[in-house]
């Protein structure tokens, strides 16, 4: 991820978890607070399902992923408040996160093919940043997108906590499928990668039984704690 023979390259903090567990949240609030970039790696994958679907396919048809995939503008920044994802020219921001597209979502992301062609633009999207550091969140950003980063966490809750969160965020929506939704993409999500358990060397943050201000602390002690004084040195706040 990170180029050693260039001052310039950014730090990574690699942010891994399940579903609901405040990777996009956490890892958002902790970017602003150090003046961090940000790097939201399932608005990649979103926008990918989004343009499968556009395209009249179905994400459990790979040659459909697959042909989506070679034809994909996708553009997306590190500024932790400005969310703007596009396809082309069209602004996804808002569409991908309706519940057509997380149900869709996993059938991109079980495409090997698809995750290294996304795995290398997140990769350059870091490596030419002008950000000093960059908080990259995701499923596989611990073991496989930055393994060699030098702060890694699993950012996790207990399952009924993060079904009631993500079912407070979907107002309307019937709170027993919010959850069963939830959870089924975690069943689906974690045969392809495991962000469940913590490899060697991953911090583990529960928030089960911490707020929203606590679990950023208690991600700002990590990086506190892992980083370098040099690293250190590059935080604004
Ligand atoms: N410690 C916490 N206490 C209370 N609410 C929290 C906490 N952490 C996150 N939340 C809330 O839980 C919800 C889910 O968080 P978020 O969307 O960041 O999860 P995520 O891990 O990115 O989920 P997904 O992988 O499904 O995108 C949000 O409404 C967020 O504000
Ligand atoms: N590193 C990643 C990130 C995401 N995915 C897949 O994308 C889906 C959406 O991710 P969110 O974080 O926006 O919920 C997720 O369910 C995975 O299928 C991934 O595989 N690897």
């Amino acid at each position: 991820m990170t180029d050693p023979s260039t001052d310039a390259a950014p730090f990574i903090v690699a942010i891994d978890g399940p579903a609901g567990s405040g990777k996009s949240s956490v890892s958002k609030a902790v970017a602003r607070r150090l003046g961090y970039g940000y790097l939201d790696t399932g608005a990649a994958y979103r926008a990918l399902a989004w343009h499968v679907l556009e395209r009249g396919a179905d994400t459990a048809d790979e040659d459909a992923v697959l042909a989506a995939a070679a034809d994909f503008p996708f553009g997306q920044g590190l500024d932790p408040d400005d969310r703007l994802v596009l396809v082309g020219d069209v602004d996804v921001t808002a569409a991908i996160r309706e519940p057509r597209v997380s149900g869709a979502v996993s059938g991109v992301a079980r495409v090997p093919a698809v995750r290294v062609q996304v795995n290398d633009a997140f990769r350059r999207i870091v490596a030419e940043s002008a950000y000093p550091a960059v908080v990259v969140e995701g499923r596989d950003i611990t073991t496989v997108v930055a393994p060699d980063a030098p702060v890694r966490i699993l950012l996790t809750a207990a399952p009924e906590v993060r079904a009631a969160r993500r079912a407070g965020e979907l107002a309307g929506h019937d709170a027993s499928a919010v959850a069963a939704a939830l959870h089924r993409r975690d069943a689906t999500d974690s045969a392809v990668v495991d962000f469940l358990t913590a490899a060697p060397g991953v911090e583990v943050v529960d928030s089960s039984d911490l707020d929203f201000d606590q679990t950023i602390d208690a991600v700002l002690a990590v990086i506190r704690r892992l980083a370098s004084p040099q690293q250190q040195g590059t935080h604004n706040g």
